[in-house]
């Protein structure tokens, strides 16, 4: 129980932290930004329950106002402006990432934690990413969806350092890969 709240704590100080990697903010408000890599890893690493719940707690702090996402930026309004799609889906991204893993228990963990970060960091978080933009920017979804190309590069870096780390924490410490510690039934 303790252990579970330390590694909670832990991914959303580490997604935090990733926010002080400077982020490139597009044209039309939506930065790039290494957070998502963080969201990534929060499933990989964590699994989808403590996974989603590392994200809600930096969430949380973010909506309480405390600086926490790329750029030093807080507060509730965040969630009703252009990124609150991404914002909303990224707990949803990491559980599902997580579940990936967690059930997926064939082959290089690498493999699977790369396929689990595509489905569940970019598909999954772009898609909510699109329905946010499409509405606060007055879009149509097909419009938004085409303004996701500029991340699309970023995105195949960040999945494949997340397969990397996964796959080197599983190796060094799989202890600590809390997504393969859950039993699953046979
Ligand atoms: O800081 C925020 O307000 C949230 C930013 C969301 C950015 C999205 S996450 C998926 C995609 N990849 C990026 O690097 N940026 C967008």
């Amino acid at each position: 129980m303790e252990k579970n709240i330390a590694y909670i704590a832990l991914f959303a100080a580490l997604v935090a932290a990733l926010g002080l990697i400077p982020k490139l903010t597009l044209g039309f408000g939506v930065p790039i930004t290494a957070q998502s890599l963080g969201i990534m890893l929060c499933g990989t690493i964590l699994g989808a329950k403590r996974g989603a719940l590392a994200v809600l707690l930096l969430l949380l702090l973010v909506a309480m106002g405390l600086p926490l996402l790329a750029g030093g930026r807080g507060g509730l309004g965040l969630f009703f402006g252009v990124t609150g799609g991404f914002l909303i889906g990224w707990p949803i991204a990491a559980y599902v990432t997580g579940l990936i893993v967690e059930k997926w228990r064939t082959g290089s963990i690498v493999l699977v934690s790369v396929i689990a970060s595509i489905i569940g960091g970019i598909f999954v978080t772009y898609l909510f990413g699109i329905v946010g933009m499409a509405i606060v920017l007055e879009k149509t979804f097909l419009e938004s969806a085409a303004l996701m190309i500029a991340f699309i590069p970023g995105g195949i870096v960040k999945v494949i350092i997340a397969g990397l780390l996964t796959g080197a924490i599983a190796k060094a410490r799989p202890a600590s890969l809390l997504s393969r510690q859950i039993k699953t039934k046979p």
